[in-house]
C-alpha cells in the first residue's frame, strides 16, 4: 500500500491510458459560516479499462467526488477532464449531451421504468436520445450480464439482482467512456451484490469497459483494481489489487466505531 503525502495525483495513471482526471478539484456547499467543504483540492487520475472503488467514510465526500467527475455537479474550483474533454465551464446542454453520448450511470435504486420490459429499459437511454444500438456490442452485453432468457420480463418479474443487471446494461449499452457506479449493490442481499459485482468485474475485463464505483463495503471494493480512499474531501491514500480483507483492515484506520 502506498504511503500518504500531500500533494500527490493518485490513481493508475502511469500504467495505462486516463478516462478522466482531476485537478484541484474542490466543491464548498453553502456560504459564509455554514460553509461545507465536501472536497478540497482533489487531484486524480481514472484509468481507462480498469475498476476503480472510491471508499471512505459517510461523509467525506464520494457521492460528490462522483458527482463532479460525471459532469452531475458544478465545481467551485479546479478542474475535470473526461478524455482530452474539459467539463468544467461547460455549458448544461453541453454537459446534458456528453453525460448521454459519454458516461454510464448505474444507482443504488435501479430506477427501471416499470411497465417497459428489460430489453426496452436497456436500451430507453439510446432511444430517447435517437441513437440505433450497436446490435452486436448489446448482444454481447447481454449475455456477458446473463440476460438473454429475461429480455421479455419487466422489472417486477425480475429479482434485485436481475434488475440490477439490467441497469448494468442500460449503462453499458451505448458502450460509454466510463461507467459511474453508486452504491450498486447498496439494495441486494450478499449473494445478488456479489453476482452485480462480478459482472461489473466482467465488463471490464471482457468488454474492455472502464468503471468507478462509490461503495462502503470492502467485500464490493475487493472486487476492484484500485480502491481510492476519502477523507474530508481528499483523497488520503490508495491500495492496487485490494482484497476485502485489505480494504477492511484500512478503513478501521478511519473509522472509531470500528476501532477496539
Ligand atoms: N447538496 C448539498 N448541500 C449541502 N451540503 C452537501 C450537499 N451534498 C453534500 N453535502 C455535504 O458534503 C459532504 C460530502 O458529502 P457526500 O455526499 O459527497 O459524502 P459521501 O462520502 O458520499 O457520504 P455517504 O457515504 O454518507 O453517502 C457532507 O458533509 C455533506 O453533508
Amino acid at each position: 500500500m502506498s504511503t500518504p503525502t500531500t500533494a500527490r495525483t493518485y490513481g493508475l495513471a502511469s500504467e495505462v491510458p486516463v478516462a478522466a482526471r482531476a485537478r484541484g478539484l474542490t466543491k464548498a456547499y453553502g456560504s459564509g459560516e455554514t460553509t461545507v467543504l465536501a472536497l478540497d483540492s482533489v487531484d486524480v487520475d481514472i484509468a481507462r479499462g480498469r475498476f476503480t472503488a472510491v471508499m471512505g467514510p459517510s461523509g467525506s465526500g464520494k457521492s460528490t467526488l462522483m458527482h463532479c467527475l460525471a459532469g452531475l455537479d458544478t465545481v467551485s474550483a479546479g478542474q475535470v477532464w473526461l478524455d482530452e474533454t474539459e467539463i468544467t465551464g461547460m455549458r448544461d446542454r453541453e454537459l446534458t449531451r456528453l453525460r448521454r453520448d459519454r458516461i454510464g450511470f448505474m444507482f443504488q435504486a435501479f430506477n427501471l421504468l416499470p411497465t417497459l420490459t428489460a430489453a426496452e429499459n436497456i436500451t430507453l437511454p439510446m432511444d430517447i436520445a435517437g441513437r440505433k444500438p450497436d446490435q452486436k456490442w448489446l448482444d454481447q452485453v447481454i449475455d456477458t450480464l446473463g440476460l438473454r432468457d429475461r429480455l421479455k420480463h419487466r422489472p417486477a418479474q425480475l429479482s434485485g439482482g436481475q434488475q440490477q443487471r439490467v441497469a448494468c446494461a442500460r449503462a453499458l449499452a451505448s458502450r460509454p467512456e466510463l461507467i459511474f457506479a453508486d452504491e450498486p449493490t447498496g439494495n441486494l442481499d450478499s449473494r445478488a451484490g456479489a453476482e452485480v459485482l462480478s459482472f461489473l468485474r466482467d465488463a471490464v475485463d471482457q468488454l474492455d469497459q472502464t468503471v468507478v464505483m462509490v461503495t462502503h463495503d470492502p467485500g464490493a471494493a475487493g472486487h476492484s483494481d484500485l480502491v481510492l480512499f476519502l477523507a474530508d474531501g481528499r483523497i488520503v491514500d490508495e491500495m492496487a489489487e485490494p482484497t476485502a480483507d485489505l480494504v477492511l483492515e484500512r478503513m478501521k484506520r478511519f473509522d472509531p466505531a470500528h476501532k477496539s
